[in-house]
């Protein structure tokens, strides 16, 4: 929800109120729409800040959210309103204005924050691109090249920073929210207009094609297949070459693509399956309380079980003839599914770790789980260990003697 105060009887205070981080949830947006009904009708009211409960502006939409079918106010109609209003309108932005968190404070008509706050539009880090007005309204406020750089990459950058783009207008060591107050009751009166972000057009150089062409191949050699920091593009161009409001429906039409597409959704996994991995400890209190004594599992028999089976399974399917070499399969794992570069790949990764240790590890995790057929060591594993575990590149010649030994 969001809460509804006047100070000094002029200023309405809206806050956000959802902890931990103020996401806008259905209920927030709900609170934040009411507020400025009420802000709206109320004569003695001159201006507006918008604020965060607990130091922390808004972590952006609910991700939880998007899981369901979502209800309450939309999030961009909220946006433009708050842009329209004829009270001038400040965000306080203290700890945090992510996502929709900062697309709220582009509504506003300033932002003033905390010189340690973090900014920025990470939807892409979510498979998602900013979709509340954000690919329109960074661009036409800082310009075509920064915004690339922050909506393709999505990362935080601190208000100091921030205040040398020009996406906030004012940071201090303080209290951003008196400071924001006392602003706001300063700037009333003043002209509006050149405040609303819609109604910029947005600065670009004059090569733009040459620039998002750069960019777009840029970013497809570095997104490898992800498709948000691409669609991130398309909104980009949209900025450059539509009005807004035509803008606006181009960002949504990139948005639905991203929105139901498997990236997204295992995006959004990983982001609260990383947090939830690191509560484990509370289960542990958790086991405690109610007196039970859990089985150990060392994090490293969870980690060995899966990649001994999925290199175990990568020599089957050398000896099977269906890969030629170690390197067609370490090439699909690093290119195609993420597997960390600097690890070369599970075939070759099986060979920095030692192949008597690897079969080691497959006949021991077997013994204890003679169920799991994936445990059970290859035959190709042993020859080659049986051959004195030879290096991952002789391992295609290996393989090439040994299929003609086997036709013989
Ligand atoms: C035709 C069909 C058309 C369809 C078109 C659809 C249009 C839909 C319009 C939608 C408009 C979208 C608008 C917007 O552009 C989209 C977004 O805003 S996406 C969200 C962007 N924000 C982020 O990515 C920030 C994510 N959060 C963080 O990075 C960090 O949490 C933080 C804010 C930096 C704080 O970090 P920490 O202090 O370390 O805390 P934790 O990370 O541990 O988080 C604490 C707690 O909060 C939960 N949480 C954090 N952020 C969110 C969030 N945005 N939503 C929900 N929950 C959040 C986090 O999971 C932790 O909870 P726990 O998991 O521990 O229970």
């Amino acid at each position: 929800m969001a809460s509804y105060s006047v100070l000094h009887g002029s200023v309405a205070l809206i806050t956000l109120q959802n902890p931990p981080v103020n996401a806008l949830s259905a209920a927030v947006r709900a609170g934040i729409t009411d507020a400025v009904q009420r802000t709206l009708k109320d004569p003695q009211v001159t201006s507006v800040v918008i604020c965060g409960q607990n130091g922390r502006f808004c972590g952006g939409a609910d991700i939880r959210e998007f899981g369901g079918s979502m209800s309450g106010p939309p999030l961009v109609p909220m946006i433009n309103a708050i842009e329209a209003m004829d009270k001038p309108v400040v965000a306080a932005i203290e700890g945090v204005a992510l996502g929709g968190g900062l697309e709220l404070a582009l509504g506003c008509h300033y932002r003033i924050a905390h010189r340690q706050a973090l900014v920025g539009l990470p939807e892409v880090t979510l498979g998602l691109l900013p979709a509340a007005g954000g690919s329109q309204r960074l661009p036409r406020l800082i310009g075509l090249p920064a915004a690339l750089d922050l909506i393709t990459t999505g990362k935080h950058i601190l208000a100091s920073e921030a205040l040398k783009l020009g996406i906030v207008d004012q940071v201090t060591d303080g209290n951003a929210l008196n400071m924001a107050v006392e602003f706001a009751r300063r700037i009333v009166g003043k002209p509006l207009d050149p405040r609303r972000i819609s109604t910029l057009p947005c600065p670009s150089p004059p090569d733009v094609d040459f620039l998002l062409d750069r960019v777009l191949a840029q970013v497809r050699k570095r997104a490898r297949g992800a498709l948000a920091p691409v669609a991130c593009v398309g909104a980009l161009r949209a900025a450059v070459f539509l009005p807004f409001a035509q803008g606006m429906e181009k960002e949504r039409e990139l948005m639905g693509a991203l929105f139901d597409s498997g990236q997204a959704r295992a995006l959004q996994y990983a982001f609260f399956s990383q947090r939830l991995v690191s509560q484990l400890e509370n289960h542990c209190c958790y086991w405690a309380r109610y007196g039970l004594v859990p089985r150990h599992i060392a994090p490293e028999e969870i980690l060995e079980r899966c990649l001994y089976a999925l290199t175990n399974e990568g020599f089957n399917i050398l000896q099977d003839g269906m890969a030629a070499g170690p390197e067609d399969i370490d090439a699909i794992y690093v290119f195609g599914y993420g597997w960390p570069r600097h690890r070369g790949g599970p075939m070759f990764h099986a060979g920095q770790v030692g192949l008597a240790r690897v079969l080691e590890k497959l006949e021991h995790y077997q013994h204890k789980h003679p169920d799991v057929p994936y445990l059970k060591p290859s035959p190709l594993l042993r020859r080659l260990v049986a051959a004195g575990s030879p290096a991952v590149q002789k391992w295609r010649e290996f393989l090439n003697k040994d299929r003609v030994h086997s036709q013989l």
